[in-house]
């Protein structure tokens, strides 16, 4: 690779695409994603006409562009039930990426897509780049590619399209038969693994993620149910690891749900009900807003994070977030090695009338503390069009409980970044203790 080569910031992007609401949630938090990792890139999100006037309002504030893009659809029923996935032909509508020609070169990211480390160096790969595909490594995964938009080539993949069809009915199938070369011509358009990591891998192959895992740039929840399908959240139990999963569920619950409303139809899970309170039952610290510090939190105090409600002099927090503390790079030193709150001895983070107790989430709230405000949100005034969907924003209490239900020593094991995600720190025993709570909470 040219590492002389001209660094044209302003003409490169990310692209992205969501086709409904749902999938741009998960848009929503790959934006977040992005600028956690200060992506020096800037975002494009493709939408079509399905997707809600709140939800693009949502996605021009974390994107330099929402382009609306005609939906394409392979119609190939036959195809796609070979993946079982009938949803799928409308990822045909992915080639728009294509004819963004204002910028030079782009990286596509599925919206499935979470970005965990900066990887601003795939734009200095060559179209077309792509990471094998775990299912069948001499094909690609084509939910992350390097290419360079030209109405020539989208024109071609267009007509490619029509004459050939995909294999997959979706678009990996037809971009793979395009780009048939791409497995045998130059090694350096096969992306390492780490740039599009299948949650399953790390599974699947357990000794190659115990060792490589902390390399990895880009996670990639591929296949269904996706992360925002929060119904089936207990498909997520082992064997899928939870660390991922719950990376994706901080970046949603801190920076994307407190701003959704209710015209957004987002598939939220169902199970979950939604309380009324009004924002004059919540308890809010008085003091110095311009930094969101837990540790000036007393034990007794509230902290309602609420953009959306409160804009006035709440704090908020900033679009940086913390990295995930699975990452043992030693790069990061400074971020874990920043002094947790000693008296933070446990979080009780309820929403949506769920409480939740957990070491994880004392490491959530504990990232609470290194954030700084950056983002000032709009007036409320401006989003009174959009009904709140969420009456009472999420709640972060912080007390200094006795009892810990996890004991001290693994919340110490927690609040070091040693993290047992496989046992007691696994997604499943959190969504467990979810379950027991709303489970008690149903109780009279
Ligand atoms: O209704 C939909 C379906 C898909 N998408 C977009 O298309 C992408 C691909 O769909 P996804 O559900 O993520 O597919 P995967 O489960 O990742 O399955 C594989 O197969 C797809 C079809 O070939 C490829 O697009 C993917 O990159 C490949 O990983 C999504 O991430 C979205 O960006 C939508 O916007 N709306
Ligand atoms: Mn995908």
């Amino acid at each position: 690779m040219n590492s002389l080569r001209r660094i044209d910031y302003m003409t490169e992007a990310w692209v992205t695409l969501a086709t409904n609401d749902s999938y741009a949630v998960g848009a929503l938090v790959l934006a977040h994603s992005l600028k956690s990792v200060n992506s020096t890139r800037p975002l494009v999100v493709m939408i079509t006409d399905q997707v809600s006037s709140a939800m693009r309002n949502r996605l021009s504030e974390v994107s330099c562009r929402v382009q609306e893009v005609n939906v394409m659809d392979s119609q190939d029923s036959a195809h796609l039930a070979l993946l079982a996935r009938p949803e799928l032909g409308i990822t045909f509508t992915k080639l728009h990426c294509w004819t963004l020609t204002e910028f030079s070169k782009c990286v596509f990211l599925d919206a499935d897509t979470l970005v965990i480390q900066n990887c601003d160096e795939l734009f200095d790969r060559e179209e077309f780049s792509a990471a094998a595909d775990a299912g069948w490594p001499d094909c690609f995964n084509s939910g992350v590619f390097v290419f360079r938009p030209s109405m020539e080539t989208y024109g071609k993949l267009v007509a490619f399209a029509v004459a050939e069809g995909s294999f997959d009915g979706g678009d990996q199938g037809l971009l793979n038969s395009y780009f048939s070369d791409w497995a045998t011509k130059d090694i350096s358009r096969r992306l390492p693994f780490i740039y599009n990591m299948t949650a399953s891998a790390s599974y699947s192959y357990r000794p190659a993620y115990k060792q490589f895992g902390k390399n990895v740039r880009i996670v990639h929840f591929i296949g269904s149910p996706k992360p925002w399908q929060a119904s089936e959240a207990s498909a997520f139990q082992n064997p899928v690891p939870g660390d991922h999963i719950a990376h994706w569920w901080r970046i949603f619950i801190c920076y994307v749900l407190p701003y959704l409303s209710s015209d957004m139809s987002a598939t939220l899970t169902p199970d979950l009900e939604i309380p009324s309170v009004s924002t004059s039952d919540l308890e809010i610290p008085s003091g110095s807003t311009s930094d969101l510090d837990i540790a000036s939190i007393s034990t007794s105090n509230h902290y309602s994070f609420a953009p959306v409600q409160l804009s006035s002099d709440l704090p908020l927090p900033s679009t940086t977030v913390p990295r995930p503390s699975f990452i043992e790079s030693d790069s990061f030193a400074s971020d874990t090695d920043s002094a947790q709150p000693e008296h933070v001895s446990h979080v009780n983070l309820s929403f949506f009338g769920i409480s939740l107790v957990s070491p994880r989430l004392t490491g959530v709230a504990a990232q609470f503390s290194q954030l700084t405000v950056k983002e000032v949100p709009e007036p409320v005034a401006d989003k009174q069009d959009e009904k709140p969907l969420v009456s009472s924003p999420p709640e972060v209490t912080v007390e200094a409980a006795a009892a810990v239900d996890s004991g001290p020593s693994s919340r110490e094991a927690w609040e070091h970044g040693f993290i047992d995600y496989t046992g007691r720190d696994s997604f499943d025993n959190i969504m467990q203790k979810i379950k027991k709570t709303l489970e008690s909470n149903k109780k009279p």
